[in-house]
């Protein structure tokens, strides 16, 4: 959007702090006041997808930018509402009808975003997607010195779990062993277009290992979510503790040899290797289990002597009990969030004003959230605000509580 077609969007702007542009249903952007910087979220003429986008226009420099966005973003995002949430935070509820995909949050000025802004360089901004609270476990962190089976007991849970547990297909600019597949076991890229992407925010981390770039993108971790899985990572020790200072929640296992000696053999035995790879990756082996053992960043540390008795222990972290799947608790999907007509804030409280598209129902609802309880959250939604029904004593469906967590 170019200078002259923001003027009318800043004309409008008054004190508060949140103005709707195109008010009513088909309402396309709307405006946020956040100190000096104005961010303005919706649909663009100007992009070539017409998905939703974010400009921000800073006061100080009479300034438009278009910044970089981390997350996936919502699919389409025409008749939304907007408020600030704290400094760093914005709520956007669509006009869904579905509670699962109405509610959003663009983080601004988060520790997370803060970090990001000086890495890249840029103006930053990262979509979370407000999931409806179904206790899902978090994803699992699988960490150890190259050879010591990480692989392997990662196989042996997905085989014996397919429908609770899926991968998290990483990134990496190494070339492919004669059985792995693309898509499958790496997406293999070349080294420029993965700089490319990561520098385009599109990793959740990255690391350069044995002498090549390693990374999970926000995109991997969410398809596993979106199939119902609890999602399993198997990075290395600085992919783990860039994981770790992410707003992403997980569990943290670090996975020892019983001896160097073993590792070697392991690793020798594999046979994927040249001798000059071998040696690399043993010499790195002494850091990564240095860190692994020494630091607080795991939350448990297996020793993968027996591998059946280093499964079974691993089993028992994971609450696994036998080989019957977990059963998670049904998640309140189909429930319905009255169409979503306006925000506004009362004291601690966001009061989002809607209305019940159902014959019959009440033809209006006023849904409070509290704002104290509004925390964390992370690009992916395998953690995050999570949204769910406090009471639905309202005809219809129409909730007259919602908590974001
Ligand atoms: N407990 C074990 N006892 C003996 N051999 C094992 C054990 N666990 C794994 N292995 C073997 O060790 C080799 C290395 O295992 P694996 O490929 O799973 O390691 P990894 O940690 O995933 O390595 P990388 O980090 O390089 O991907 C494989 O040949 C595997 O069959
Ligand atoms: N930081 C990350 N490390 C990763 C990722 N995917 C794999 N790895 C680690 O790389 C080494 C080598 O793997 P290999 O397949 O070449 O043997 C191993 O320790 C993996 O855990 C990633 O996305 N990020």
């Amino acid at each position: 959007m170019g200078e002259e077609a923001h003027a009318s969007v800043l004309d409008c702007l008054g004190e508060d702090q949140l103005v709707e542009l195109d008010s009513g249903s088909n309402c396309h952007q709307t405006v946020t006041f956040a100190g000096e910087k104005i961010f303005v979220i919706g649909e663009f003429k100007d992009d070539i997808l017409q998905s939703c986008g974010v400009r921000i226009f800073d006061k100080s420099t009479g300034k438009w930018t278009i910044p970089t966005v981390l997350g996936s973003k919502p699919v389409s995002i025409k008749a939304h509402s907007a408020i600030l949430l704290g400094k760093d935070r914005i709520l956007v509820v669509k006009q869904n009808l579905s509670l699962d995909g109405c509610a959003w949050f663009l983080e601004i000025d988060t520790p997370f975003i803060r970090e990001q802004r000086s890495i890249l360089g840029t103006e930053v901004v990262a979509w979370i997607k407000g999931v409806i609270e179904d206790d899902s476990p978090v994803p699992i962190v699988i960490s150890g010195p190259s050879g010591v089976g990480k692989g392997t007991l990662i196989m042996k849970l997905m085989k014996e779990f397919p429908s609770t547990f899926g991968f998290s297909v990483s990134h990496t600019t190494r070339l492919p062993r004669e059985k792995e597949k693309d898509g499958v076991h790496y997406h293999f890229a070349q080294r420029s277009i993965m700089e490319k992407d990561i520098r385009d925010g599109k990793f959740l981390e990255y690391a350069s290992v044995h002498g090549n770039l390693y990374g999970t993108s926000f995109e991997a971790v969410e398809a596993v979510a979106d199939q119902g899985k609890r999602c399993i990572l198997d990075i290395d020790v600085q992919g783990a503790r860039s994981v770790r200072a992410s707003p992403l929640k997980a569990l943290f296992i670090f996975i020892c040899p019983p001896s160097f000696e073993e590792l070697e053999n392991r690793l020798r035995s594999r046979g994927t290797e040249t001798e000059e790879q071998v040696q690399r990756r043993l010499s790195n082996a002494w850091a990564e289990l240095e860190q692994g053992k020494s630091s607080n960043l795991f939350d448990h540390v297996l020793v993968n002597d027996e591998l059946e008795a280093c499964y079974r222990k691993l089993k028992k972290i994971l609450a696994l009990h036998g080989s019957t799947e977990p059963a998670y608790p049904p998640s309140p999907k189909s429930g319905k969030l009255p169409v979503c007509r306006s925000i506004s804030r009362s004291d601690e409280k966001i009061l989002i004003h809607g209305k019940t598209a159902e014959a019959g129902t009440r033809p209006s609802v006023t849904c409070t959230v509290e704002a104290s309880l509004l925390s964390g959250g992370a690009p992916g939604r395998t953690k995050g605000l999570k949204l769910h029904e406090t009471s639905s004593d309202s005809p219809g469906n129409g909730l007259n509580g919602i908590r974001l967590l």
